[in-house]
């Protein structure tokens, strides 16, 4: 099976828990507590201010306190995963890993809490007092039938969502799996015969969901500990499952399983044999979800049979269909819209919102994340992975539509363009540099050349270009090439453009080489050198587009390195008049962007281009909707220490004194200053910025490459560029290992500048 990373070990395991500081969680603050002052807002005498507030008007609580962002993932620790009984404390390190998942993947709070009692109406009573302290509830790993009872009575008993994940979690993303494995095998939802093993909290309520969506009550056959769960069986039975019992002769999971076409393994490790497999029906699809070990391994069922579907609950296995693929989301929606409850129509709108995902084309991003495996919509990629962005936007807002559309929310999102966005900002901080940008494109959108457009990332940039409504991506490359890689990608609908192709042809040929030939015929260079480089060299050709007006922008470098990619463009398109040509890279993290220049072109700028440099970046950065403060960088501050280069950079600002600019700027300064704003009041009272700079001026290459790739690597955040600034015509080239997002960004930004002339 492709793609299966490597197992880890026990040790592995273990040495994780154990290193730093033990555990998974800790708490952090999100306000400042340094001063006194700090101290009085907070705690004495500042909080009783919103306690009043709050017994005053209960609904405060959301605005003064962070409950509306927390949820407790309690559990008595009765079915730990399929490890059984293990009690509360022993579950520990389940339930904060579902609280560091609620935050890694929705930037939900998730606190855990272990209730050690096995007695229902005690765990009823222990949580349901604890209602203000929490937005929601997250119940977890507590055994059937009890988890019914309790997740019932504390529906009932609270005002805020409570929501068993075995149950719903499993159930949703177990739906989703399936609404895609039965569209690839071409069934019939209505015809369809479905072994559920397992009559627990995820089987019963997974038999649920599952005939909500139209499987018919007689196609589900649900086996536990005691075999098939048939109408009349008496032993073992609970009013749950009894209520989807079913007339048949089956006793046995074989039995059952006997020309089945799904089966979903909700029990524990090994209860289906190859045998079993064997039996089922053609194209069978295979869920063995028991954790940490499956039902049947994937490798097992392929020694049997090789046309089957198979998922698994696993992270190391193709196909994880896990409840780490809802909870985070479902809460994240409900929390935004204050619901008062999880309903099916939520549930039923996370299930479809992650079966359509899977169909789009997966960002490389993601695919880096799972060892390079290339995730493509088909039999071993039936539902998106963990690690996928865009989940975090499309799942929680499907979520809050529904209970909107439902009426249970009690906030009702008001601009769900804008939620969504929202949404996306919590996990991608450029998110918010680059909306403005988009929305500007989209409402005047533009064509862009891919030169490269043979490459497998420039087709799916020019891919997600397009449907992202940006405007018409052009891609360069011989036809039969990028048709076949459109289709073995599973995409269509881009026609090449086909430099030797005799259909696109002679009259842009020449009228190129007649362009090019203008330009160069006193600099040494014959027709017949024009001729060959339109014909032969697609950055040339590309940019021979852009520079007749033919396209908007263009992008390049991944197959070039820069300093090549540059050379070709250079030979067609010049600076901006009184322009600088320069590199600037865009750090956003989630606090604060900043723009750092040059980190491409310059190696020790003169005052005079420092001071363009300065004007073209800050300009860069207004169009990006941050009012730019620049501050020129060095090693000293304000004159002190004087040394030769620092005085290049105050020659720098004196030069921007004489040019009146309409935006601020001062210098030189060393970078802490420039950042921390009351240290710079502090120190240099007279500095003429007004909040910290978030235009950096580096002195020279290295420093700003260095300084950009630091800040990136400790600060976090996202690195957009360098861009390319300063030349006459719209033209971005990335660095040779952009990825496909990477790209498509480079593109939007080639395209909004194209706007912006
Ligand atoms: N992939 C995912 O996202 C998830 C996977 N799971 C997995 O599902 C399994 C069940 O969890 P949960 O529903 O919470 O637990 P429960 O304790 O509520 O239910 C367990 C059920 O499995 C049945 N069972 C146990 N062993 C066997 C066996 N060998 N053959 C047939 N039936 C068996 C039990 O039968 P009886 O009623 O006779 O005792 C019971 O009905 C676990 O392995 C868990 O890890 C759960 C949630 C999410
Ligand atoms: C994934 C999960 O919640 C379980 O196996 O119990
Ligand atoms: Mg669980």
């Amino acid at each position: 099976m492709a793609g299966i990373d490597k197992r880890i070990t026990e040790e592995e395991a273990l040495l994780l828990h154990s290193s730093g500081r033990p555990g998974k969680l800790e708490i952090t603050p999100t306000k400042p507590m340094a001063t006194q002052r700090d101290l009085s807002l907070a705690y004495s005498p500042g909080v009783a201010t919103p306690c009043l507030r709050i017994h005053a008007d209960p609904s405060t609580a959301y605005d003064y306190t962070a409950k509306g962002n927390i949820v407790a993932v309690i559990s008595n620790g009765t079915a730990v995963l399929g490890l059984g009984d293990l009690g509360a404390l022993a579950s520990k390190p389940v339930m904060e890993g579902k609280a560091v998942l609620f935050k890694r993947f929705a930037d939900v709070d998730g606190i855990d809490l272990e209730v050690d009692t096995r007695d229902v109406d005690e765990f009823i009573n222990s949580v349901r007092y604890l209602g203000p302290s929490f937005g929601g509830i997250n119940l977890e790993d507590i055994k059937a039938p009890d988890c019914f009872i309790i997740e019932q009575r504390l529906r009932e008993l609270m005002d805020i969502p409570v929501f068993h994940d075995d149950q719903h979690g499993t159930a949703i993303i177990a739906a989703a799996g399936l609404f895609n494995a039965l569209e690839m095998t071409g069934r019939d939802i209505k015809e369809t015969r479905l072994v559920i093993n397992g009559a627990g909290a995820a089987a019963i309520a997974c038999a649920e969901l599952f005939k909500s969506m139209g499987i018919p009550h007689g196609n589900i056959t649900l086996c536990d500990t005691k075999g098939v769960v048939w109408k009349g069986r008496s032993e073992g039975m609970n009013q749950w499952k009894s209520a989807h019992a079913v007339v048949t002769d089956a006793r046995t999971l074989a039995d059952a399983v006997a020309g089945s076409d799904v089966f979903v393994g909700l029990s524990a490790k090994g209860a289906m044999t190859p045998a079993m497999v064997k039996s089922m029906a053609k194209n069978p699809i295979i869920f063995a979800l028991a954790n940490p070990d499956p039902e049947i391994t994937p490798e097992e069922v392929r020694q049997v049979r090789d046309d089957a579907i198979v998922a698994t609950g696993r992270s190391d296995y193709p196909n994880q269909v896990n409840n780490v693929l809802g909870f985070p989301y479902i809460f994240r929606g409900a929390l935004d819209v204050r619901a008062s409850t999880i309903n099916d129509q939520m549930k039923i709108a996370a299930a479809r919102a992650l079966a359509a995902l899977a169909r789009e084309d997966v960002p490389d991003e993601v695919d880096a994340a799972y060892s390079g495996r290339r995730l493509r919509y088909g039999p071993e990629y039936i539902i998106p992975v963990p690690f996928d962005p865009r989940l975090i936007s499309t799942i929680p807002a499907a979520v809050a539509q529904a209970a909107m559309d439902t009426g249970v929310a009690r906030k009702p999102i008001v601009d769900m363009d804008e939620y969504r966005r929202s949404l996306r900002l919590r996990l991608d901080p450029t998110a918010d540099s680059l909306q403005l940008i988009a929305d500007k494109l989209r409402s005047s959108p533009r064509r862009v050349v891919f030169a490269e457009g043979e490459e497998e990332r420039s087709i799916r940039a020019a891919i997600a270009y397009r449907s992202g409504g940006f405007g018409h991506p052009v891609l360069i490359g011989r036809e039969n090439v990028v048709k076949e890689k459109l289709a073995s990608l599973g995409l269509s609908g881009i026609e090449p453009l086909d430099i030797q192709n005799a259909k696109f042809g002679a009259p842009e040929i020449e009228r190129y080489t007649d362009f090019l030939y203008k330009r160069l015929q006193r600099r040494g260079h014959l027709h017949r050198d024009c001729q060959r480089w339109v014909n032969q060299n697609r950055n040339v050709f590309a940019a021979c587009m852009v520079a007749t007006g033919d396209a908007d922008a263009m992008v390049t470098g991944l197959t070039r390195s820069f300093a090549v990619s540059f050379e070709d463009i250079e030979r067609v398109i010049d600076p901006q008049p009184d322009h600088i040509v320069f590199g600037l890279s865009v750090l956003a993290t989630r606090k604060r962007t900043v723009f750092i220049s040059d980190t491409t072109v310059h190696e020790r700028p003169t005052p005079e281009q420092l001071a363009d440099i300065a004007i073209q970046s800050a300009r860069m950065a207004r169009q990006m909707g941050h009012e730019p403060r620049v501050a020129f960088l060095s090693f000293s501050n304000f004159g002190q220490p004087m040394r030769d280069r620092a005085a290049h950079v105050r020659d720098a600002v004196s030069l921007m004194d004489k040019r009146k600019v309409d935006f601020e700027y001062d210098g030189e300064m060393s970078a802490d200053t420039a950042l921390d704003y009351d240290l710079m009041k502090r120190l240099y009272p007279f500095a003429r910025l007004s909040g910290p700079a978030n235009v950096l001026i580096m002195p020279a290459l290295h420093a700003a490459n260095i300084g950009a790739k630091l800040l990136h690597k400790f600060g976090g955040g996202n690195l957009i560029g360098p861009l390319l600034i300063g030349m006459d015509k719209p033209v971005q080239v990335v660095q040779m290992g952009a990825t496909v997002n990477e790209l498509t960004t480079a593109a939007i930004m080639a395209a909004h500048d194209s706007l912006a002339r």
